[in-house]
């Protein structure tokens, strides 16, 4: 996973426009999309260009003749000539087959509570036209190029946060995205590059017609699981660089601490060898290499330390044991999410070259709602590891000789140091393993009259998962804080100097320069970031970090080696 592609992006900020100047385009329908892809699309606004492969749109066009010609022979299929769900049995004449796709629309407009994030609609709309570029849904190929449109020119469809249980896919959010596709009524509201507007407004000032679905177009369009992929795309992005970030963390809370390089030693780890145990002891070996504020014991040398332990506590020694099976499980989701990105979700679908249409159910978004399920669980399992490490950062029966509190400047005798920091931190923790609850397990069973008895609660366990992310974000800001601060302090007391650059590792002194570059608060010898509690707004530095991390700026620049071993 190389966000390096992104990187260039950083200058263009996550708010409006959605308009990308520079010359790159992600290429929809001729190979599989990743990640990276759409982050660039849903946030940096990355170009959308459909494949003109001929195969292709010749495959979509044929998707859509099955369905004509079904419905001019009057065959029985489901949704197209027929009610939905637990109304299947309702028979639907050729004569008002258009207009059932449209009254779809209408009684799924149902949503509730605040909007989705424009990013996460973007990601939708565009895994909603991958999706119907396999040929097997029987969209033409116009509605598929208006969502190319809308993304390139920025306009962005209003979604509720409330209204799916990612069943058959994402039916009530996906309804607002096609009616506002259509311009099907100015109920339905667009964000237009900042501007909201109806969405026929938009689309006479796009000089677009309004479009009046055909048979099956409207269960094409609603009938996905794209929204919760979409947002759990996003998510997913944002907890690798978080779990980089979490890594860089350690690493200054361990050289903070003076602890030993021998936990890492790769003899420990080829002998309990999981791919993520094995990838976080070998991470972790490279960030500390070089460092003057770890003990060195790779030869495997141990010395009595008077009061200190022989060896390192838990939190540090088994720290690729712990942090290993997240690893495993973040790297899992990914895949997952992947191949959910680009798979074919909606039902019927058709198979042109046989000429017939299954009745299945791709629009479960299982994977989505227990892998966001897990992503969350996994977020609360780093930040109480965390947790522990500044406690004993703080705490000088276990910090290894540093300042209560981390105080910077001990003449001043009513400094405090980061207590008011912890607390803040403190707060945030329980939150975050509280988030890590699931919600898959707890679907109604009767939905929609016992037709949609199983439901994955994937659209909510992703919203759940954005809440927890964006969370995480602010955590991760006051662990880097805690980090900065100790690795100063401690090369104070092995050098006699507070420009932790001296000493640090190589690897962790690009995080340490970002963090202190972002807050405005550039190295020195004389004096540690924090020197005086009355000298700075610790609020104002989490701000900026966590806006920072937000948005791929210097410090996700800084683990970028991190994220591109992530695999
Ligand atoms: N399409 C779903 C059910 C459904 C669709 C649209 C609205 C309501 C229900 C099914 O295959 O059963």
């Amino acid at each position: 996973m190389n966000t390096l592609s992104l990187q260039q992006n950083i200058t263009r900020s996550w708010q409006l426009p959605f308009i990308d100047t520079s010359d790159s385009t992600v290429i929809v329908g001729d190979r599989s999309l990743t990640i990276d892809e759409v982050v660039s699309v849903a946030r940096y606004g990355t170009r959308v260009t459909l494949t003109d492969n001929a195969d292709v749109i010749k495959g979509v066009q044929a998707s859509c003749d099955y369905i004509n010609n079904a419905v001019e022979t009057g065959q029985p299929i489901y949704g197209v000539t027929s009610g939905f769900g637990g109304m299947a049995h309702v028979v639907v004449s050729r004569e008002q087959a258009a207009e059932l796709q449209t009254n779809l629309i209408w009684f799924l407009k149902s949503g509730a509570g605040g909007r989705l994030p424009l990013a996460d609609v973007r990601a939708a709309m565009l895994l909603r036209a991958n999706s119907h570029l396999y040929g097997a849904s029987g969209i033409r190929l116009e509605l598929i190029r208006r969502l190319e449109t809308f993304l390139n020119t920025g306009v962005t469809p209003h979604v509720y946060e409330f209204g799916s249980i990612g069943a058959s896919g994402d039916l009530v959010p996906l309804s607002y995205i096609t009616g506002a596709l259509i311009g099907l009524d100015s109920s339905f509201s667009v964000d237009f590059n900042g501007k909201e507007m109806s969405a026929p407004t938009a689309l006479r000032q796009l000089s677009l017609p309004q479009l009046q679905l055909q048979p099956k177009e409207g269960l094409a369009m609603m009938n996905g699981t794209s929204v919760m992929t979409g947002i759990a795309a996003n998510c997913v992005y944002d907890a690798r660089v978080l779990l980089a970030l979490a890594m860089g963390v350690h690493a200054l809370a361990i050289q903070g601490l003076y602890g030993t390089n021998q936990s890492f030693h790769p003899f420990i780890h080829q002998r309990k060898p999981h791919h993520g145990q094995l990838w976080t002891a070998n991470q972790m070996f490279t960030l500390l290499q070089g460092s003057h504020l770890v003990r060195d014991e790779l030869d495997g040398k141990h010395e009595y330390r008077g009061q200190e332990l022989i060896q390192d506590r838990y939190s540090l020694r088994c720290l690729p044991q712990y942090i290993g099976p997240i690893v495993d499980g973040v790297l899992q989701i990914t895949k997952q999410i992947e191949i959910e990105m680009n798979s074919v979700t909606d039902n019927p679908l058709i198979d042109v070259e046989n000429q017939a249409s299954y009745h299945g159910g791709n629009f479960l978004g299982q994977y989505v709602g227990m892998g966001m399920d897990h992503l969350r669980y996994y977020i609360g399992l780093l930040a109480k590891h965390i947790d522990v490490q500044i406690a004993l950062l703080v705490s000088p029966e276990f910090s290894n000789g540093l300042p209560p509190s981390l105080v910077g400047n001990p003449e001043r005798s009513v400094n405090m140091g980061l207590k008011g920091l912890q607390i803040s931190g403190n707060s945030i923790m329980p939150l975050l393993t509280f988030y890590g609850n699931s919600l898959a397990d707890r679907f109604p069973t009767h939905a929609e009259q016992f037709n949609q008895n199983i439901n994955s609660q994937g659209y909510t366990s992703a919203t759940l998962a954005r809440r927890s992310v964006d969370i995480f974000q602010n955590y991760m800001a006051i662990a880097l804080m805690f980090g900065v601060q100790a690795v100063d302090l401690r090369t104070y007391k092995m050098a006699g100097h507070y420009d932790a650059r001296q000493c640090l590792s190589p690897a962790t002194v690009e995080l340490y320069t970002a963090v202190r570059q972002v807050v405005g608060k550039p190295p020195s010898s004389l004096r540690p970031y924090i020197w005086n509690d009355n000298e700075q707004s610790l609020d104002k530095h989490i701000a900026r970090i966590s806006a920072d991390i937000a948005t791929g700026g210097l410090i996700v620049q800084a683990v970028q080696d991190l994220l591109s071993s992530l695999h």
